[in-house]
């Protein structure tokens, strides 16, 4: 005879009654192959939080497990693509036909892409994070997909003042005389009495998110983190030889840019991104002159769409 066990979630009560907004589970690790553009399925290593909202207010609680074991079906028989986190949006309540009529699923992990160096064709891998997010409501189902790029900027007000310093030493080293001879000036100019100041730079991070049209059939991953690296011009680099860095201190000179600069530059370029029916993003200069960030948030500006 099977063990009879007590089975809390059906047989008992709320001691205290109430619907709830979302209840489920968070940082479930599961590895998953995930198929984005048009690529093969890829695997990640993902922390997942699956939730639906308890609509009943007597019911003591979900059930978890339903919840869970949709997950590892999925994880197990197939990959995340658009179509397989409708799907699974659409379990979740048919598996809580009683208590539930809304569920959400975030998937983050880290998506690795191999990408080529500016100048000397070598490759390294960058890992950037990604965070998917289905949300079955009762006007239909949202995905998201969120990406953070890091990237390079360059403060403009230091490259001026900078630049005023070195036009001083060019005139306290020149300035007395009557003809200047262009391979003197070239040979001082490859010196740090040349260069005299350098403006600062720092690490920076882009995070965007993207809602995607409601038939969007493909999570374009690599498609957005392309254009966003298109947009900033000087992302961070994996492999680097010498004339690669040097191609990047080019690229920094001509790319000067505050967070504003930044934030503009992306929502110019992300109005541009069809896959992207409304955006929201944010960037974070970590500023190496100050010892707080520099930081600026936007969205795309739609009625009813996302707010900063
Ligand atoms: N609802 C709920 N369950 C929890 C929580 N913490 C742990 N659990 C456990 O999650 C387990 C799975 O719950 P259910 O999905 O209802 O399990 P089950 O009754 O075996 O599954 P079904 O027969 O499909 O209902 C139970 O053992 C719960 O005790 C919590 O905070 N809320």
């Amino acid at each position: 005879m099977p063990k009879v066990m007590p089975d809390i979630a059906h047989q008992t009560n709320a001691s205290l009654e109430g619907t709830l907004d979302w209840v489920g589970m968070s940082q479930i690790e599961v590895p998953l192959m995930v198929q984005a553009d048009e690529g093969a399925p890829r695997q990640v290593a993902a922390k997942v939080e699956a939730m639906v909202n308890l609509v009943q207010p007597k019911a003591k609680g979900i059930h978890m497990s339903r919840l869970y074991l949709l997950l590892e079906q999925l994880s197990n028989e197939s990959s995340l693509t658009t179509e397989t986190l409708r799907l699974l949006l659409t379990d979740f309540i048919e598996s809580h036909d009683d208590l539930s009529d809304q569920g959400r699923v975030r998937f983050a992990f880290d998506y690795h892409l191999q990408r080529a160096s500016l100048i000397s064709g070598k490759k390294g891998w960058k890992a950037y994070p990604v965070m998917i997010e289905g949300r079955l409501t009762t006007t239909g189902i949202d995905i998201e997909l969120q990406v953070t790029v890091p990237y390079s900027s360059t403060c403009p007000c230091s490259a001026a003042l900078a630049r005023q310093l070195i036009q001083q030493a060019f005139s306290d080293r020149f300035g007395a005389e009557d003809k200047v001879d262009s391979e003197t000036v070239h040979q001082w100019l490859g010196t740090t009495q040349g260069i005299v100041a350098t403006p600062h730079s720092q690490r920076s991070l882009a995070q965007v998110k993207i809602k995607l049209a409601a038939d969007a059939n493909e999570l374009p991953i690599c498609a957005l983190i392309d254009h966003i690296e298109d947009a900033l011009k000087t992302p961070v680099q994996a492999a680097v030889k010498r004339e690669d860095e040097q191609e990047f201190a080019r690229l920094n000179g001509q790319n000067l840019m505050f967070c504003e600069d930044a934030a503009r530059r992306l929502k110019h370029h992300l109005n541009q991104f069809d896959a992207a029916a409304d955006f929201w993003l944010r960037v974070d200069h970590l500023e190496s002159l100050h010892a707080h960030d520099a930081s600026a948030v936007t969205v795309k500006g739609l009625a009813n769409g996302y707010t900063a």
